[in-house]
């Protein structure tokens, strides 16, 4: 990846401590005497989430890069945020494409292996990582666009329901949905407000109770995606509509967009503890524990 524009970094004795932990991630380096630094987008690029700026154009292509499947890790969701507290602090970064570098995944969702087996305290930890994932990304000052260019269940479906506008490549074998059911565990309801918000409540109703995964054609019906391309184009289509949505004036769409989105973003930021506190009991269950354990097992012995 050939990458070439700078980006000025304050001096990490500036910063707060949590700062230098995300220095330390991102692998940014700073030189002895240190007053400000610049780094090339290279170092940008962190291990699970690459970002590739466009400043002449005033995009990026943020690309989640977790193989196989890109499941949302503790360690890839802190990497999101970061990345994209970044992008919102960049003033030539307007909009951004979220995309993914796994071939035919967009991404498998929320890393079970996060939530089998472990304790209450990192069941904690990691919800309040993925209420800070989908925080950030859905009250985003950006444009937002998901090119969508794999299988998209759950979690991977949540993110691109936090997009302004969703493309996906038509091919029938990658699904998107909200399938929690399946797994015998029940979406959030801030998942569920997000899908609410975007297909309509009996269309999420029906989608949600079943665990439906729809393939893209199905997925444009519903509305669950605008705009199903072949493979090869999601990415050019996903900036095309950047373009478009990033002619309007920022302050305008950006009020526009708070004022749609504040009053869902409100309800859980009413209530964070407690809805950690929620996942964390109902995770913790031996039913759930078992559920989650044999649908793990399930998808290991389909390879067998
Ligand atoms: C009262 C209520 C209160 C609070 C709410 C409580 C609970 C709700 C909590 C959470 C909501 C959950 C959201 C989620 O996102 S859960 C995750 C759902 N994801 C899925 O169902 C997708 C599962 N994966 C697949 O279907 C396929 O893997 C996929 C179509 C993505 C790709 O298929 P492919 O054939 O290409 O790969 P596989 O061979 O299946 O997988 C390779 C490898 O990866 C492992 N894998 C897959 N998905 C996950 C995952 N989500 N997490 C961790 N690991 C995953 C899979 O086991 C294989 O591993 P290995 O055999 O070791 O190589």
């Amino acid at each position: 990846m050939a990458l070439t524009a700078v980006i000025r970094v304050p001096s990490r004795a500036l910063l707060r401590p949590w700062a230098r932990l995300r220095d330390a991630a991102l692998g940014w380096i700073e030189p002895a005497g240190g007053g400000g630094v610049e780094v090339s987008a290279q170092r940008f690029a962190s291990q699970k989430v690459l970002v590739e700026p466009d400043p002449a154009a005033g995009v990026a292509v943020m690309k989640f890069k977790n193989p196989p499947v890109n499941s949302l890790s503790l360690e890839l969701l802190t990497e999101l945020v970061i990345s994209l507290e970044k992008l919102e602090n960049d003033k030539t970064v307007r909009g951004v494409v979220l995309t993914s570098d796994c071939p035919g995944i967009f991404s498998a969702g929320l890393d079970l292996t996060e939530m089998c087996g472990r304790n209450p305290a990192h069941y904690a930890e990691y919800w309040k990582a993925v209420q800070e994932m989908w925080l950030r990304l859905y009250l985003s000052n950006l444009v937002l666009v998901a090119a969508i260019n794999g299988a998209s269940p759950a979690g991977g479906c949540l993110i691109a329901l936090t997009c302004d506008y969703r493309v996906m490549a038509d091919n029938p074998k990658y699904c998107i949905g909200l399938n929690e059911t399946l797994l015998g565990i029940v979406a959030p309801f801030w998942f569920k407000d997000n899908l609410v918000n975007t297909i309509g409540h009996r269309a999420s109703e029906r989608a949600l109770q079943l665990g439906l995964l729809f393939p893209p054609t199905e997925a444009l019906q519903v509305g669950m995606v605008d705009k199903v391309v072949p493979k090869d184009q999601v990415q050019s289509t996903a900036l095309s509509v950047l373009a478009q949505w990033m002619a309007i004036p920022d302050h305008a769409r950006q009020l526009t967009k708070n004022m749609m989105r504040k009053p869902t973003a409100d309800r859980l930021l009413k209530q964070r503890d407690a809805d950690i506190q929620n996942f964390v009991s109902f995770i913790s269950r031996d039913s759930i524990q078992k559920s989650l354990q044999m649908y793990l097992e399930k998808l290991k012995q389909k390879k067998g």
